[in-house]
């Protein structure tokens, strides 16, 4: 088996202005110091207008600084969006691209999905690719198919472990309180280790996350599950010891 080192990633969606956001990320940089734990890389990933004062906030420091979404051309007449070159010009390395509340707040596709991706790739970011089931598929015993179907058309040409991250986010537990069973992150993340063989260079070295309502209390249990190679975090990213926390969960 791959060894793969734990990505841990904060998604502070909408939330955090200047200061408390380079607070939070100057208090995360000096725990993490100058090298990387040996167990772990850690993104945070602020609002766009903050990037860049956050990238700021660590330089220097093991921490890295991605988008939470980017458009798929490099610049245009497109009112309030933001390049993948932008982000990497301010000192981001990653993005995240296909959230859930950017597939439904704005009814992104997959093939928009797979064009920003492409972007991140373009631009020399990691992308971090999202993908879950609603409740409704889930209960429709349609999860696993949803998710191969998501992955398969978001996934970018020239994908490789090193420049690509997936990421599970079941919505149903995003910001409820809910996780589904280990057995089912297990499975899920199992059939997604499986999918990725022919969409993605080093397929048994790229990382899957899981993502909702992971916590500092529950986050060595699924940190643990078979080919989870990590966590992207919400509500608990916007605290530096809980994210800490669940840093420190990793095995
Ligand atoms: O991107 C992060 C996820 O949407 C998870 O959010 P949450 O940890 O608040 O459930």
């Amino acid at each position: 088996m791959t060894a793969r080192r734990y990505l841990i990633a904060g998604n502070w969606k909408m939330h955090c202005r200047r200061a408390d956001g380079t607070a939070l990320a100057i208090d995360l940089a000096t725990r993490v110091g100058a090298k990387a734990d040996p167990r772990f890389d850690l993104v945070l990933c602020p609002p766009a207008t903050i990037v860049a004062a956050v990238a700021h906030g660590v330089a220097g420091s093991a921490v890295a600084v991605g988008g939470q979404d980017c458009h798929a051309e490099i610049q245009g007449a497109h009112t309030g969006d933001v390049a993948a070159e932008m982000l990497a010009d301010v000192g981001a390395s990653h993005v995240i691209v296909g959230h859930s509340e950017r597939r439904t707040n704005h009814g992104e596709t997959s093939a928009q999905v797979q064009a920003k991706a492409a972007a991140a790739l373009r631009a020399g970011l990691t992308a971090i690719v999202c993908v879950g089931e609603t409740e409704g598929e889930r209960d429709a015993g349609r999860a696993e198919t949803v998710v191969a179907e998501q992955l398969a058309t978001s996934i970018p040409a020239g994908a490789t472990a090193g420049n690509c991250v997936v990421a599970y986010e079941p919505v149903w537990a995003i910001g409820t309180g809910r996780t589904p069973t280990l057995a089912d992150i297990a499975a899920m993340h199992a059939m997604i280790r499986g999918r990725l063989s022919g969409l993605v260079e080093q397929p048994d070295a790229v990382r899957i996350l899981y993502g909702g309502s992971v916590k500092p209390g529950n986050a060595a249990e699924i940190l643990a599950v078979a080919d989870v190679d990590g966590a992207l975090v919400g509500g608990a990213s916007l605290k530096a010891d809980d994210f800490w926390g669940i840093a420190q969960a990793c095995p």
